[in-house]
């Protein structure tokens, strides 16, 4: 028997954790697992939102029959076809082949191009409501939130907003399922490394989508991945908003890459003269020791990021190098930067980042830094002035 779990009248939870996966997207660390959450409507009429990765559809399967027994499912509401979500769609139109399939003009041809699935498709626009009996849903068109044909689904008899990746994280789901049963600050966290790594690039269209999300009496949040925010859905909802204006905390991360020390001997010292100056919030980080993407989320968090290097023929050292691409790519704005390193002849570490300095066209605070072969007095003295001045500007800032 599966844990069987309402999350509202009519509404269950028929997620599965995936503790077996490492790299997310055969990428991003899954140190605490992901889950993947689908939701069931038992109403006169069968509703399941979004499916589960194809590594659990026999688990998936199972929990559906449990709740309907020999009923049928009627709908299968597809907010968003990536393939963890998607995966186990095939099987679930085997188990019900006469199940409509619900999505935007845009779903369709996911559909067919991974599945070969032409048929039972059920089309829906932007406001457009289905009736299951008691529950009625509307669907929201939020493109790019963030694949083409994503929307989100509100339930308008519970007030359960279906948001698919919008609003979710990574972390299995170990026995709390709502953000009121389990350690909140740890999903906050995985939740803004999901938003930043995943999510964030497409911050313009986050913030259409809240606009148009901004009517509803939400209730709650249903997401696919991470927990189901029922305590108070807004303040997930105004961290979004936080996250897609670029809004940041009183902060600084400093990141480094080094072989042999003399950079990250710099990086500390640094740290110490910016704590010293009244800023509690300092990360600092080993490029090559903690993933990029735990860097970004922290990027995301905090207001200056300092980055430094060792020359590594003739450049960026290359674990900081991939952290400068996702940054890159990630579209943040409005961070200060400022820049350190060490070389032992004609550089390229520092060189490199100045040059992804003015690429991304953030403030730069203070002159960049570069010692050779190890930091002397004449570079910890300018540490020392770079870290004063990095203090100052957010203590000024944020006291305001
Ligand atoms: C494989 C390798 C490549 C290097 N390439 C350069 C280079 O292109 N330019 C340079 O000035 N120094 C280069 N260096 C020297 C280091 O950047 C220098 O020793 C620096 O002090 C190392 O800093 P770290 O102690 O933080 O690793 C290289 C060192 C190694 C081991």
């Amino acid at each position: 028997m599966n844990c069987r779990l309402s999350i509202r009248e009519d509404i269950h939870w028929i997620g599965v954790n995936d503790r077996e996966t490492t790299l997310f997207e055969n990428y991003w660390p899954l140190e605490k697992g992901v889950a993947y959450n689908s939701y069931l409507i038992n109403d006169e009429k069968i509703a399941i939102l979004d499916t589960v990765k194809f590594n659990k559809t026999t688990e998936y399967l199972e929990k559906i029959k449990e709740i309907i027994g020999d009923r049928k499912v009627d709908y299968l509401i597809v907010n968003h076809m990536e393939p963890d979500h998607s995966g186990s769609m095939l099987a679930l139109l085997g188990a019900y082949p006469d199940m409509k399939i619900v999505g935007n003009k845009k779903t369709f041809p996911f559909i067919e191009g991974f599945y070969g699935i032409t048929k039972n498709y059920y089309e829906v626009g932007d406001g457009e409501s289905l009736d299951l009996g008691k529950h009625k849903l509307t669907f929201y068109l939020t493109p790019m939130v963030h694949w083409p044909e994503t929307m989100m689904t509100f339930d308008e008899t519970s007030g359960v907003l279906f948001s698919m990746d919008a609003f979710g994280g990574f972390g299995a789901l170990d026995g709390g399922i709502f953000d009121d049963e389990l350690n909140y600050d740890f999903y906050e966290d995985e939740t803004r490394r999901y938003y930043s790594n995943i999510v964030a690039k497409y911050s313009p269209m986050v913030q259409r989508s809240l606009k148009k999300l901004a009517g509803l009496d939400i209730k709650m949040i249903a997401p696919t991945h991470g927990p189901i925010w029922r305590s108070n859905p807004s303040k997930i909802i105004d961290l979004y908003d936080k996250w897609s204006r670029f809004e940041a905390d009183h902060g600084v991360v400093i990141v480094y890459g080094s072989m042999y020390g003399n950079t990250a001997k710099m990086a500390d010292y640094l740290a110490r003269i910016i704590a010293e100056n009244g800023v509690k919030n300092v990360k600092v980080f080993d490029a090559s020791k903690t993933h990029s993407s735990y860097i970004l989320s922290e990027i995301w968090k905090y207001k200056a990021v300092v980055i430094g290097s060792c020359a590594y023929n003739t450049k960026v050292f290359s674990s900081v190098e991939t952290v400068l691409a996702k940054l890159g790519n990630s579209g943040l704005k409005d961070r200060y930067i400022s820049v350190f390193g060490n070389k032992s002849w004609s550089g390229g570490g520092v060189s490199g980042i100045e040059a992804f300095v003015s690429e991304i066209g953030w403030e730069k605070i203070g002159p960049s830094i570069e010692a050779t072969y190890s930091p002397k007095d004449v570079e910890f003295e300018a540490l020392n002035a770079l870290g004063k001045e990095i203090a100052d500007r957010l203590n000024n800032e944020y006291d305001k």
